[in-house]
């Protein structure tokens, strides 16, 4: 700890107890919008390979000129690159999964490989085969928390199950299943999703100092990735002695469902300043927006609450009352169209996916509020549809609808705010709507400059686009004037 203590010294940060949240990550000095507070390399990375048509490299994630590990047959890489940065570690995995039979290698999930790799890597440092650093040793993973006596007894025995697989595959005596299972309650609260930049995932990391920074649903902070590298950015001014602090979670929700998956995930009541107003009557009219049910006048924008009988909803606005019958009704038939679109058949064929989500939507235009979470979703669902069968003009149409509603439930500096305005802006280019798509990508520049910083590939790209619509736009502005 002193070690690491001295090394984030230098970065002007510093690791203090704080009482019911544990070790948490302060600043020593001014941080401002767009700064990178810290970054890091994983400790043990793999990419999301249980998928069996979407495999990636296990250096740089990748899906494209793949090619087996011929020995393990449980690996991929691209390229030879890609296979040299991960030879001293492979080479002790390949051995050990070299030794399954063909059904226990198809159980190695990334999970499983993660945990490998975990004491394969604490293995090499300890060998000193490569090198350990204050940042970069096993002890920063043994001070994670792993809340083993808070978890419940199902979570338990899949720990244990899975520990066990591990303990088979690695053969190692001297560790133990109970501190196999001990680890796998660690990796649930502790490893990170890594995304690209526009966050979609590919992998899952282990990252032992960005661990210690807190959840808050209104964070000061955002972690993205570049690479395999994790990089927290200041979304705001942070001043010297503040607690950095990145969301754990999607916090497009309301306060009970933003709980509630913190607590079943990371195991803690939340009582950031957003947390605190719940029960008040703002955070019950917000949630009541966002997950609850419209009013039956189409004219009033009211948000329902239950009756005191709990018989049916109130329209808080206009009074009118709608039955639970009919709402029970309607979300019936939502129910069974959800479970029909998500129905393997039913995967990767985008046209019968806009039929069914399309029907969805109407229903839930009837029962939702306009900002419903629910509908958004589902407009998100047919946005991507649509944007694989490249129709583009009717992709606008939904990505402009689903703005409104990211606007309300996200912070005006959020990662997912931006990259909807950045596909607004690239429908809008591609079809030629070149004023509107300046003003978009304006938006979606403010923003993503911020949380992913200026001098990534993603943010380059995009400024370049920008400049180019910019001038396509005042070329058409002079030949009219002409
Ligand atoms: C990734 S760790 C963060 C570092 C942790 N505080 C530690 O001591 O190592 C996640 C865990 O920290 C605690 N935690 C994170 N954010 C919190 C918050 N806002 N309030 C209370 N506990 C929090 C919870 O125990 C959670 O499972």
């Amino acid at each position: 700890m002193e070690d690491l203590q001295r090394a984030l010294k230098d970065r002007n940060l510093t690791v203090s107890n704080v009482p019911g949240k544990g070790r948490s990550l302060f600043t020593t000095r001014d941080f401002y919008p767009g700064e990178v507070i810290i970054s890091e390399e994983a400790y043990v990375c793999v990419p999301n390979n249980n998928n069996s048509s979407h495999k990636r490299c296990d250096g740089c994630f990748t899906t494209t000129n793949l090619s087996k590990c011929s020995r393990c047959h449980v690996v991929w890489y691209c390229g030879t690159a890609c296979q040299k940065s991960e030879w001293k570690l492979h080479r002790l995995e390949c051995e050990v999964l070299s030794r399954l039979d063909y059904d226990k290698r198809k159980s190695v999930t990334p999970s499983i490989r993660l945990m490998l790799k975990l004491y394969l890597r604490r293995k090499l440092q300890d060998e000193k085969i490569i090198p350990s650093t204050a940042r970069d040793n096993y002890k920063l993973v043994e001070a994670l928390v792993a809340h083993m006596s808070d978890i419940t007894e199902e979570q338990l025995v899949l720990y244990a199950q899975m520990a066990n697989l591990v303990h088979l595959i690695l053969q190692w005596p001297e560790i133990t299943i109970k501190e196999i299972a001990e680890n796998f309650s660690k990796f649930a609260c502790n490893a990170h999703t890594i995304c690209d930049s526009e966050l979609r995932p590919l992998g899952t990391g282990l990252y032992p100092v960005v661990s210690i920074i807190n959840h808050s649903c209104l964070p000061n902070s955002v972690l993205v990735f570049e690479g395999r590298t994790a990089s927290v950015r200041a979304l705001q001014h942070v001043p010297k002695g503040t607690e950095v602090m990145i969301s754990y979670i999607e916090t497009a929700g309301s306060t009970v469902t933003r709980q509630k998956a913190l607590k079943e995930q990371y195991l803690f009541a939340c009582v950031c300043p957003l947390c605190s107003k719940s029960g008040q009557y703002d955070d019950v009219r917000e949630n009541a927006i966002l997950e609850g049910y419209r009013c039956k006048n189409e004219k009033c924008d009211g948000f329902l609450l239950r009756t005191t009988d709990g018989k049916a909803f109130q329209c808080q606005d206009c009074g009118l009352v709608r039955d639970k019958e009919e709402i029970k009704k309607i979300a019936t038939e939502i129910k069974l169209l959800s479970e029909e679109a998500s129905k393997p058949s039913s995967r990767g064929n985008y046209q019968e996916a806009i039929t069914i989500y399309t029907m969805i939507e109407k229903l839930q235009v009837k029962l939702y509020h306009t900002f419903s979470i629910n509908l958004m979703q589902t407009r998100e669902m047919i946005l991507k549809s649509l944007m694989k069968l490249e129709h583009w003009r009717e992709a606008l149409a939904y990505c402009k609808l689903t703005i409104p509603i990211y606007q309300r439930v996200y912070p005006a500096v959020h990662p997912m705010l931006g990259l909807q305005y950045y596909t607004c802006g690239k429908l809008e280019w591609y079809l030629g709507d070149t004023e509107e798509a300046v003003i978009s990508l304006t938006k979606a520049v403010d923003i993503l400059r911020i949380t992913h910083g200026t001098n990534t590939p993603f943010v380059k790209e995009l400024l370049v686009m920008l400049e180019e619509a910019r001038a396509e736009a005042s070329f058409k502005l002079s030949s009219k004037e002409e």
